[in-house]
C-alpha cells in the first residue's frame, strides 16, 4: 500500500507515504512515532478510511475494506480534539454509539457503567458534558471507542496534545490499564517516544514517508534498524560515528574497534556512508591497556539524578557516553572506553548491516 496527494505521482517524494506492507496483530497496541510530516496521521487516516490509498489495500481481519467508509469498518476514533455533545450527560454521551446501533437499555447500561468504572468516570456519569476537564472529555472520547464490543480497533491521534502535563501520565497510564484489561487493539499517533514506548508493545517509527522499523521498545533501543532510529530513539539518541573499515575492523579516526568479519564484508559490498552506531548507556568504561579500547577526552559532565552523562571527545569527533553516579570523571580528564560488540552496530547508508 502506497498514498500520494498529487495525481500523478512520479518520484519517491511525491509520496506522502512510500510502499509499505504490515501486519497488525488483533489485541496489540501500536505506536506510530515520527516527527511532524512523516506520514503518521496519513497511515492513520487510510486504516480508518476517511482517506483512501492511491495504490494497495486495507484488510480487516482479512476482509478487504479499501473502498469502505469509516463507519463501516468498525473501528472507533479518537481526535486531539475530543468530540463530545455538550448537551448531553456524560452517560448518554458514552451510551450514543450503542443507542446508534439499537442495543436494548439494559446491556447498554451495563456497558455504560462498565466503561465509566475502567475510565474512572463513574462518580460523574450524570453531569452534563459541557464544562467539563480536558482530560475528562478525551476519557468520554476513548470511552465512547470502548462501549462498542464489535470494534477491530480504536484509533488515536495525538489524544494527549491538549491535556495539561500533570494529568497527561495519568490518562496514559490509564489507557494501558484499559488495553491490558480489554484487549482490544490500538494504533496510537505521537510524536513523543515516551508515550509511545510506554504505551505500546510494538512501535511503527516513522520518516519521510517510510516505515523505518516496526518493532518492540526493547528492540528499537537496543537493535536500531536505521540511523534515523538510533537518534530519534533515546534520551540523548546513540552515538554515530563516520567510520572506515579495514581488515578486521572498524577504525574510527584512527582507532580500531573491533566487528564481525561478515559485517565489514556486507558494508564493502554495499558501499555508501559507514558509522558505527552505540547508544551512551552501552560504551564501557575499562582500564587502560585494555586491548580495541578507545581513548577519549571529556569536556563536559553533567548530573542528571540518578545517572551522569559525560560529552567526550574522540578525535574530531564527540561522544556521549552515559555514567553510573558512584563513577567518578571529570571535565578535562581522558578515560579509555569499549564498545561492547553485542551493542555496537555498523550501518552502511543509514541501515544497519551488523
Ligand atoms: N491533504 C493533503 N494534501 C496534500 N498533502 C498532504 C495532505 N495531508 C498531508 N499532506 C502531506 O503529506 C505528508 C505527511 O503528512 P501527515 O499529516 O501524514 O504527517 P504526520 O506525521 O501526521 O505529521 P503531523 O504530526 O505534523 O500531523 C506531509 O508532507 C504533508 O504535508
Amino acid at each position: 500500500m502506497a498514498h500520494a496527494y498529487g495525481p500523478a505521482p512520479t518520484s519517491d517524494k511525491d509520496y506522502a507515504l512510500r510502499p509499505l506492507d504490515l501486519v497488525w496483530e488483533d489485541g496489540g497496541a501500536y505506536a506510530l512515532l515520527g516527527p511532524s510530516g512523516c506520514g503518521k496521521t496519513t497511515l492513520l487516516n487510510i486504516i480508518s478510511g476517511l482517506l483512501r490509498p492511491s495504490r494497495g489495500q486495507v484488510l480487516i481481519n482479512g476482509v478487504d475494506v479499501t473502498a469502505e467508509p469509516p463507519q463501516e469498518r468498525n473501528i472507533a476514533q479518537v481526535f486531539q480534539f475530543p468530540v463530545i455533545y455538550d448537551t448531553m450527560t456524560v452517560a448518554e454521551n458514552l451510551a450514543f454509539p450503542l443507542r446508534n446501533r439499537g442495543l436494548g437499555k439494559a446491556e447498554t447500561h451495563a456497558r455504560v457503567e462498565e466503561v465509566a468504572g475502567l475510565l474512572e468516570l463513574t462518580p460523574d456519569l450524570k453531569r452534563r458534558a459541557s464544562g467539563l476537564s480536558a482530560d475528562m472529555r478525551q476519557r468520554i472520547s476513548l470511552g465512547r471507542g470502548l462501549v462498542r464490543k464489535d470494534v477491530a480497533a480504536i484509533l488515536l491521534d495525538e489524544p494527549l496534545t491538549v491535556i495539561d502535563p500533570h494529568v497527561k501520565w495519568l490518562l496514559r497510564r490509564k489507557l494501558k490499564q484499559v488495553h491490558e484489561s480489554l484487549r482490544v487493539t490500538l494504533v496510537y499517533v505521537t510524536h513523543d517516544q515516551v508515550e509511545a514506548l510506554t504505551l505500546a508493545d510494538q512501535v511503527v517509527v516513522m520518516n519521510g514517508g517510510r516505515v523505518v522499523q516496526m518493532g518492540t521498545p526493547q528492540e528499537l533501543f537496543e537493535r536500531p534498524a536505521d540511523t534515523f532510529v538510533g537518534y530519534f530513539i533515546g534520551s540523548p539518541g546513540m552515538n554515530l560515528l563516520p567510520c572506515t573499515v579495514e581488515e578486521g575492523g572498524v577504525v574510527v579516526e584512527g582507532q580500531r574497534v573491533p566487528m564481525a568479519p561478515e559485517a565489514c564484508a556486507k558494508a564493502r559490498a554495499e558501499g555508501g556512508e559507514l558509522r558505527l552506531g552505540i547508544r551512551p548507556e552501552f560504551l564501557r568504561r575499562v582500564p587502560e591497556g585494555t586491548p580495541f579500547a578507545v581513548r577519549v577526552e571529556v569536556t563536559q559532565v553533567e548530573d542528571l539524578g540518578r545517572h551522569r552523562l559525560a560529552t567526550a571527545r574522540l578525535g574530531t569527533q564527540v561522544l556521549k557516553v552515559r555514567l553510573a553516579e558512584e563513577e567518578r570523571l571529570a571535565a578535562g580528564e581522558s578515560c579509555w572506553l569499549e564498545f561492547p560488540g553485542q551493542w555496537t552496530t555498523l550501518y552502511v547508508g543509514g541501515r544497519a548491516v551488523s
